[in-house]
Parts: C-alpha cells; sequence; structure tokens
C-alpha cells in the first residue's frame, strides 16, 4: 500500500507515441487516455501532438504525447519536424520525454523497423508496440516476438489499438521494465548516425530471424484497385460516390429536420404563450429561439456529410483518390499531397490548413493554404441548404433530386475555382517544379462502427458548442443590436429599422445592393464573419424582430416570399468564396507566421465573392429570375 501512495505522489513520466503514420498511435492514444483524438485510415492524419494522462495499476500517473507519423528522424514534412522537435525537447517549455513508445504496424514490419532502429539510437528507455496484432493473427503472420526484444534490446509487447483492452499488455510493460529503464539513468546516444542503406540492411537481418515467412499483402486488395484506381472508372466511382453524398444530405435529413422544426416551433409557440410581453420575451423568442434554432435545423445535413467523409477516411479510399487525381491537380500545380488537406476542408478550412503539414514543398504547401478555404465547409452548409429550400423546387430529375443537384454543384463551383486559383497563383507568383505523388496506400478497412459512432456524435457535439457558445452569443448581441434604440415616438416601420442593427444594415447596403442584397442580408454578413453558420441565425432574428412573429421554421417561407430569386442566388454565389471566417483567418497566420498571407487571402477572396455575386445577380435578372 505505502508503495502505492508513494507511486501516486511521485512526479509523472512522459512518454511519446512514435511510429510510421498511419500504424494506429492515435488509436492506442485514445484508447490509453480516453482522448477523442481524430483517427482515420491513411498517413497524416495526426500533425501536431497531443498530450493525455494514464494511469498505471500503481497508481502513477503518465502523460502520453501522441505524434504525427514520421518515416524517419530526418524530417522532410513540417508534421515530421513537430515529431523530431519533441523527441528532441525543442519545443519551448517542454522536456525530453522519459521514455519511448515505438508503435509499430506489425504487418508492415519491413517498412516499420527502420524507424524502430533509429530511434533505438537515441538512447532512451524504449518499448515497442507489435500494433494492429490482430490484423497480423488474421494474415497469418507469425512474429517471433521474444526475438525480436532480443534484437532490439527492449520489450517488445502485441497492442490491438481498436479493441477495449488491447493495450492490457503495453500498461504492464510501463508499469515493468519500462519503468526500470525509467528509474535507471539513462543511457547516451550512440554517436554517429547510420546510413539508410545500414538501417534497411539490419532490417532484413532481424526479419528474417524474427518473421522469416512474412508473405505479401493479399491479392484481393489488389484486385479492388485494378477497378478503384483505374483512369477511367476510377474517376467515374469517385464522382458517383460524392454525387450519392449530397443526394443523401437532402433526401436523408428531411425527416430528422421537420422533428427539430417542431421542436423548435413548439418552444417558440410555448414562450410566447407563457412569458410577459417584454424585451425579455423578445429576447427568448426573436433572439434565441428564432436566431439559435433556424441554425440548429441544419445537425441532420451535416451529420449525413460527415458520415459519409467519415467512411471514406476509415476505409481507406482517401489516398486512393489522391492518386487518381494527382494527375489533374499536378496540370493546375499543385501536388497530388493537396488533395487529403483540401478535402478535410470540406469539414472546415482549419484542420484543413493544418493537414497541409504533410506537404514538403513549402511553395506547394503555400499554395494549398491559399485555396482551401474554397472548399464548401461544414459551416457553409446552412446557409446552401436555407436559400435552395427556399429556391429549389423540391423536384425529380430522373432518379436524382433538384436540390440535391444545386448542392453538388455548388461544391463544384469551389472546387473548381480553388483550383483555377491554384492554377494563376502557381503560375505567377510560387512556381516550383511538380513533384510526384509518394503516398502509402493503406489497405481497406471496413469502417469500424463504433468509431464512426464516435466521431459522429463528436460532431454533433462540435456544433452544438458552436450553437450554444459563440452562436448563441453573437444572437443575443445582434437582438441587442436590433432593439435598441428603441422606435422615436409615433414611428411607422417595425422597431428593428430604427435600432443601431438597423442603421448599419442601411449603410452597409450602399456597398451590397449592386449584388442584390437587401439590408437583412447585409446585416447578418456581419456576424458571420465570426462563424458562417450565424449568417443564417442572424437572418432568423432579423426577420423575426421587424416582421412580428416567425420563429425557425418560419425563415424559409419569409424569404421565398420576400426575395428575388437573384438575390438568393447573388448569396449563395457569395457563400462559395465567402472571406468572412476568422478564425481561418488566425491559423493561416499561425501556420505561415506572417500577416502577409491571411491579408492577402481576405482580400482576394472578398474581391472574387463581391464579382461573383454581381455577375450572378445581373446575369440572373438578365435571364428574367
Ligand atoms: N484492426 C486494427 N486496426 C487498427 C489498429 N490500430 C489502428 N487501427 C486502424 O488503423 C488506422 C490508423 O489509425 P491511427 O490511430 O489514425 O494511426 P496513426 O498512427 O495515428 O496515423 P497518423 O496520425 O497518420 O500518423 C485507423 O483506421 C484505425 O482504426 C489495430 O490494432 N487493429
Ligand atoms: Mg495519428
Amino acid at each position: 500500500m505505502a508503495a502505492s501512495v508513494n507511486n501516486t505522489a511521485a512526479a509523472p513520466w512522459s512518454v511519446a507515441l512514435v511510429g510510421n503514420p498511419n500504424c494506429g498511435k492515435t488509436a492506442l492514444f485514445n484508447l490509453l487516455t480516453g482522448a477523442r483524438q481524430k483517427v482515420a485510415n491513411y498517413a497524416g492524419v495526426t500533425v501536431e501532438r497531443k498530450v493525455g494522462t494514464t494511469r498505471l495499476a500503481s497508481g502513477r500517473s503518465v502523460s502520453v504525447i501522441d505524434l504525427p507519423g514520421a518515416y524517419s528522424l530526418s524530417p522532410v514534412t513540417p508534421d515530421e519536424q513537430v515529431t523530431l522537435d519533441v523527441l528532441e525537447g525543442r519545443r519551448e517549455g517542454e522536456a525530453v520525454p522519459d521514455a519511448i513508445v515505438a508503435v509499430v504496424d506489425a504487418t508492415n514490419l519491413r517498412m516499420n523497423l527502420r524507424l524502430v532502429l533509429e530511434l533505438r539510437e537515441l538512447g532512451r528507455p524504449m518499448l515497442v508496440a507489435l500494433n494492429m496484432a490482430d490484423v497480423a493473427r488474421a494474415e497469418g503472420l507469425s512474429i517471433d516476438v521474444d526475438a525480436l526484444a532480443a534484437e532490439l534490446g527492449c520489450p517488445v509487447v502485441e497492442t490491438v489499438a481498436v479493441r477495449h483492452d488491447g493495450h492490457v499488455a503495453l500498461l504492464a510493460s510501463l508499469e515493468g521494465q519500462l519503468g526500470r529503464a525509467i528509474a535507471a539513468a539513462p543511457t547516451s546516444p550512440r554517436p554517429g548516425r547510420r546510413s539508410a542503406a545500414e538501417l534497411q540492411q539490419d532490417v532484413r537481418r532481424i526479419l528474417g530471424r524474427v518473421a522469416p515467412d512474412a508473405p505479401v499483402r493479399a491479392r484481393f486488395q489488389h484486385r479492388i484497385d485494378g477497378v478503384v484506381m483505374h483512369p477511367v472508372w476510377g474517376l467515374v466511382l469517385l464522382a458517383a460516390v460524392l454525387f450519392l453524398m449530397f443526394q443523401a444530405v437532402f433526401s436523408w435529413a428531411n425527416l430528422p429536420m421537420d422533428a427539430i422544426k417542431a421542436v423548435m416551433a413548439g418552444a417558440g409557440a410555448w414562450t410566447g404563450e407563457h412569458m410577459a410581453e417584454g424585451p425579455l420575451k423578445s429576447l427568448v423568442v426573436d433572439g434565441v429561439i428564432a436566431g439559435v434554432g433556424s441554425v440548429i435545423v441544419f445537425l441532420p445535413q451535416i451529420l449525413i456529410l460527415f458520415f459519409f467523409i467519415l467512411l471514406l477516411e476509415d476505409s481507406g479510399y482517401l489516398p486512393r483518390a489522391a492518386f487518381l487525381l494527382d494527375g489533374l491537380m499536378g496540370k493546375v500545380g499543385l501536388s497530388g499531397r493537396a488533395f487529403i488537406p483540401l478535402l478535410s476542408s470540406f469539414a472546415c478550412a482549419i484542420p484543413g490548413i493544418m493537414a497541409t503539414r504533410t506537404i514538403t514543398s513549402w511553395r506547394d504547401r503555400l499554395a494549398t493554404i491559399m485555396v482551401a478555404p474554397l472548399m464548401t465547409c461544414s459551416a457553409r452548409l446552412p446557409v446552401y441548404a436555407l436559400l435552395i429550400g427556399a429556391f429549389v423546387p423540391d423536384r425529380a430529375v430522373g432518379p436524382f433530386n433538384l436540390r440535391g443537384i444545386t448542392l453538388f454543384v455548388l461544391y463544384v463551383a469551389g472546387v473548381v475555382s480553388a483550383m483555377a486559383i491554384a492554377w494563376v497563383l502557381k503560375r505567377v507568383w510560387m512556381k516550383s517544379r511538380y513533384q510526384p505523388l509518394m503516398l502509402e496506400l493503406p489497405p481497406y478497412r471496413v469502417p469500424n462502427l463504433r468509431n464512426l459512432g464516435l466521431g459522429l456524435w463528436e460532431r454533433a457535439m462540435i456544433f452544438m458548442r458552436r450553437v450554444g457558445g459563440i452562436i448563441f452569443a453573437l444572437m443575443v448581441l445582434l437582438w441587442f443590436l436590433s432593439s435598441f434604440p428603441a422606435p422615436p415616438e409615433g414611428a411607422t416601420g417595425p422597431a428593428i429599422q430604427y435600432s443601431v442593427a438597423g442603421m448599419m444594415g442601411r449603410a452597409l447596403e450602399h456597398v451590397f445592393a449592386p449584388l442584390g442584397f437587401n439590408w437583412q442580408i447585409s446585416i447578418a454578413l456581419v456576424p458571420g464573419l465570426a462563424a458562417r453558420e450565424v449568417a443564417v441565425g442572424a437572418l432568423g432574428t432579423v426577420y423575426a424582430m421587424s416582421g412580428g412573429d416567425e420563429v425557425a421554421d418560419a425563415l424559409t417561407p419569409v424569404i421565398a416570399a420576400g426575395w428575388p430569386l437573384a438575390t438568393a442566388f447573388a448569396l449563395l454565389a457569395w457563400y462559395v468564396f465567402a472571406p468572412q471566417c476568422i478564425s481561418t483567418l488566425a491559423v493561416v497566420r499561425r501556420e505561415t507566421n506572417s500577416w502577409r498571407y491571411p491579408l492577402l487571402m481576405a482580400g482576394y477572396l472578398f474581391a472574387l465573392a463581391y464579382v461573383a455575386a454581381f455577375a450572378t445577380y445581373r446575369i440572373t435578372l438578365w435571364l428574367g429570375g
């Protein structure tokens, strides 16, 4: 008992998880620490270090560091640099980790062991986690764990990071052998690094001893790839997958959306009846229920979109799509590596921009960062969905739904403009030579249902936190700005017209009138700077304040009746470019370490949005819309 008390009080050990990309470090990290970091079946998911805590049976706490994957200790990309910096204690305020857990993919020792040998030369206490032990066993791969431990001179344990008890052996070894190694004085690093060829030779020798009959990958996978990566069928398949995704966003969401609308309408009606007239009632009904409610309605559509994205991420399909599109990306001057960061930007440009850390060339990376905000992030989905719901008829076109097609076209418009901008950037400013894509193809995996569920839950939580946090706060602020000052004696129009927001809207209307935007839209664009969904909430509030009793579910008919088609289309075009997202600009500033690029980005996106909305407005009017 006394020992356990001592251990609890002892300083925590810090242990870094290091390994090749996609070997399961983050899955293991989540299992050990209860964290929910992103796990997906492609290389380069983690690009920043994350820390969590686990507790050993003795009560001692261990701080576990999850790191970006690395192929070697000679970094070629910014994310690999993060790993090396942490290992060498070069991050500000951080010491060198007490020990290394070298995570390896047991089914791919030939590739993974080289890094382990390099890590061993650092001379720090080390433990090897032979992860994916389940897959190795299923593939009939037998690895002599004891022989491997003897060869490497450190403990080796099998782990299965996707099974709830897959880390038990690792914890036991942390407690025992590795703990003793940490307690002993660390050995000094071996002088002089060995060359890649020498390391590879060593790997071959070790493999000959511990896994002499390592088979090549199953033939089945090659046959799937014959179709998936076929230059023609592969592209057809990719287009079909994406198309289906946008169809589903509209056709599957109706039922849950109606349910949420009914709840919001009920809440609005109930509050309307039970609260005394006055500012507080207006705040709750017009500010909170109408504003927040009109955003919350879009939760089902966001979850459907993420359901598809998560499926694609976990199946192993993404890097294959990257190869398929490498030629196309090369033509506009982007690296094939830009594909995954750009695809992540469909969720949000911020992780997308972070993911560009996997791109080797700085110019390629910068070009990718500059176009990432053109990918339609999920915060724009509510704006699109609101306008499409109001202006595009719910009609079948062959087997497809017209609304789904419109949404698909809007996403395509984003992608096409990103490619066009990249082409221009790379031609005039950031010239660099085409670098052929080198990316590991992960094995196909059946997506893990539990992970999928957790991923969706996580997404729902992120969205609800935004709704309850920034969106709620902005709605309340907007309500104040729309309510005060009160209208003068004998005023005839709705009160909001005399308020601060009303005046701001009128002033901004001069700027936006050429695009067909009325003063309500002009107001809504301002809080949309902080979070794009807020534009929808703001319209909800502004219309509720100026019209009367409309609540969340009534916004669609109100704008459908009130706006000309040309205005709606112009606003859609505006949001294809939508320059306003302050947090994206902040991340660009951090990743590029300069104000120049975020300012440039905001400037060019604003100009594009303005021109596109103007052109759309004029052309639609001209066509009689
Ligand atoms: N069957 C099986 N799958 C695993 C195991 N560990 C991880 N995976 C899967 O392997 C894939 C990669 O896992 P991650 O934890 O994201 O890998 P990572 O090493 O953090 O990858 P990077 O962050 O890109 O370096 C995911 O699809 C996991 O679900 C395991 O032990 N068994
Ligand atoms: Mg990871």
